[in-house]
């Protein structure tokens, strides 16, 4: 039956294939206890909600070659079967086990540390994110629901659009239910850093991957906010270079929907950037140190009560909210410019919650 529980479809091949002499690409324990400095490798349940989508999709195989995870649970209201039996077959070490329908979503979620949530409508061409929030913010609401009541101690990583809205949506639902922890939600915006990383290092001649860009703000045009002034390695781009850098990032997702005419919005780079402010999370969570990232959070950055910044994790979520350093003139202004368009969201995301 459809929507019967969906136990990882190659379970019994895995069992046998891990007693046999098959080699295994999964790294041993020592591999483990060596890469990432702990005298063990913690069980750690993660879930996705909205896995059959095209984010959903690759974010659940790249979850799957995580050696962090030890469960992998994946939810969607359609299409979770096959996703879960193809991925189920790749012999890393996270158990896979698919949840088709509404009525197993507690046990998709039940035992979670982290659950990250791609489930939601993508943009079409013409579209703001904000056009988003009639369908998304519905969708976010349900599930954060099931969330505070099956596993309300776990890490929430938002990816739903509009991040600037869904987040503060989401801090709704767990303050009526009584289970709010500022510490453990996240909206994922690591999509933005890996864009204005890129986009640096393509003008400034650096290592794309040695390259760092710290991103606040939010998730949409203007309210996302390189500070290219920090990117490192340094260099002397001239203002009118900055500027355009600072717009493509701000259009970046725009750029993709575009190109994609249609069929959707980015996919395979926000999968990526899912999977790596996941295991940024997972690393905190088993106490790996100095583990920093830019995610939008309940904040005192600024007066606004969610900003994006860097912030610093820990074995309970959020350690702590970093300051955002020096700005350029430049950045100063689209600071002050981002503001009223984020807070309007993030009222937008509180009133809707309080009052469906
Ligand atoms: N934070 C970010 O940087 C980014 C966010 N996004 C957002 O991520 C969301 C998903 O995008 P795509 O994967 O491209 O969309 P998609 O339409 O390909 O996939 C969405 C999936 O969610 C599922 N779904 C819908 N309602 C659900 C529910 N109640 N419970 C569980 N699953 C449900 C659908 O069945 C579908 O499989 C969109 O809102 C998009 O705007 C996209 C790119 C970047
Ligand atoms: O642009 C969109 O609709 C999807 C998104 O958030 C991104 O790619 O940054």
């Amino acid at each position: 039956m459809r929507t019967s529980l969906v136990r990882s479809a190659g379970e019994a091949l895995r069992r046998r294939a891990s007693s046999s002499a098959t080699p295994s690409l999964a790294p041993s324990a020592h591999t483990l206890r060596r890469s990432y400095g702990s005298e063990s490798t913690p069980e750690r349940k993660v879930a996705v909600l909205g896995a059959a989508g095209g984010i959903g999709q690759p974010l659940s195989l790249l979850m799957k070659l995580n050696p962090l995870v030890s469960r992998l649970s994946l939810y969607d209201i359609a299409g979770t079967p096959g996703v879960a039996a193809d991925v189920s077959h790749i012999n890393t070490r996270a158990e896979v086990t698919g949840y088709a329908s509404e009525e197993q979503l507690g046990l998709a979620l039940e035992g979670s540390d982290v659950v990250i949530i791609p489930a939601g409508v993508p943009r079409k061409p013409g579209m703001t994110r904000d056009d988003l929030f009639n369908i998304n913010a519905g969708i976010v609401k349900s599930l954060c629901t099931a969330i505070a009541k099956f596993c309300p101690h776990a890490i929430v990583n938002m990816i739903s659009n509009p991040v600037n809205s869904t987040v503060p949506i989401a801090a709704e639902v767990f303050k009526k239910a009584g289970t709010y922890d500022e510490k453990k939600l996240f909206g994922v915006t690591t999509l933005d850093v890996l864009r204005a990383k890129t986009f640096y290092a393509g003008k400034a001649g650096s290592i794309p991957a040695a390259t760092n860009v710290p991103v606040v703000g939010g998730h949409a045009g203007i309210t996302i906010l390189p500070l290219f002034s920090q990117a490192t390695p340094a260099s002397n781009l001239s203002t009118e270079d900055i500027k355009a850098l600072t717009k493509r990032t701000q259009d970046g997702g725009t750029e993709v929907v575009e190109a994609k005419a249609g069929k959707g919005s980015a996919t395979l780079s926000m999968a990526y950037a899912g999977a790596i402010f996941a295991d940024a999370c997972l690393k905190g969570l088993n106490g790996v140190p100095d583990i920093v990232e830019c995610s939008f959070v309940q904040s005192s950055v600024t007066e606004l009560p969610f900003f994006a910044s860097k912030v610093r994790l820990g074995k309970n979520g959020v350690e702590e909210v970093l300051g955002l350093g020096p700005l350029s003139g430049y950045e100063k202004e689209g600071l002050e410019n981002l503001k009223p368009e984020l807070r309007a969201s993030i009222e937008k995301g509180i009133k809707f919650a309080r009052e469906n």
